[in-house]
């Protein structure tokens, strides 16, 4: 089943005190099937974050389409509506980067079992799930009711990724997601994507330490200054 089709899609940016765009990447084509992991390769500053990011929406892209294909039909994510594209991260596609948006005075639980009770799980059945979740990835259970805003990287990015994984999306993006992890929380994060990918979960990354996922990864895209290369593997 596909999931994303891409064809053509490119980014520059204007940047004004220079008068001129800066391209990121140009004339990107793949495409994506459900439980397929795709990883992004390429040096500092070739564009991969940004590639994320368009797909993300956060980011508008210069040219091409990305066509995804929803539970409600197909959209392009080039040019689909705000709206859309808000109702799409709410229930179908995930952005994972290793910045934790820590918000005041929401404890570490509340943050990870926000999207079960959105999804209309009891508050007990929720904190069960998220206890299992933040072990795995070995957050320490003195702090969970504590505010993120105090934590380390690390554990930032713990209850990020926890967040971001509990509930299943149909495309999950991620940008650098292991950046400040120990060896073990890298390990649980293998682990748990291997699971979703199982299900069906498709994924395109960003890693640092691309060993880490050797065993999930489908196809490579690697980005260059002046081409982009699609391998299957
Ligand atoms: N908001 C922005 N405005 C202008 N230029 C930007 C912006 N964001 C990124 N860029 C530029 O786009 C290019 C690609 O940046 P990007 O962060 O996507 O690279 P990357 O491949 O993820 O790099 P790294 O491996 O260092 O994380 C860089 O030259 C960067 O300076």
């Amino acid at each position: 089943m596909i999931i994303l089709d891409v064809q053509g899609f490119s980014k520059a940016f204007f940047v004004h005190h220079l008068q001129r765009h800066i391209p990121a990447f140009n004339e990107v084509d793949f495409r994506l099937h459900a439980g397929e992991f795709l990883l992004v390769r390429g040096v500092n500053g070739v564009g991969k974050s940004t590639l994320l990011r368009c797909l993300y929406r956060s980011y508008l892209p210069t040219a091409g389409q990305a066509i995804y294909h929803a539970h409600a039909g197909l959209i392009d994510l080039a040019c689909a509506a705000d709206v859309d594209i808000a109702a799409l991260r709410r229930t179908e596609i995930g952005h994972v980067t290793q910045f934790l948006r820590a918000r005041p005075r929401v404890s570490a639980i509340d943050v990870v079992t926000e999207p079960l009770l959105n999804q209309g799980q009891t508050r007990a059945q929720a904190r069960q799930i998220a206890a299992e979740w933040l072990t795995a990835f070995g957050l320490k259970e003195d702090i969970w009711d504590a505010y993120p805003t105090t934590f380390s990287g690390g554990e930032q990015q713990k209850v990020n990724l926890v967040r971001a994984l509990i509930v299943p999306r149909r495309l999950l993006l991620l940008d650098e997601p292991t950046a400040s992890l120990d060896a073990n929380a890298r390990a649980a994060l293998v682990t748990r994507l291997a699971q979703i990918k199982a299900q069906g979960v498709a994924m395109i990354g960003v890693f640092h330490h691309p060993e880490d996922v050797r065993d999930l990864v489908d196809g490579e895209l690697h980005l260059t200054n002046t081409q982009v290369d699609y391998v299957a593997n």
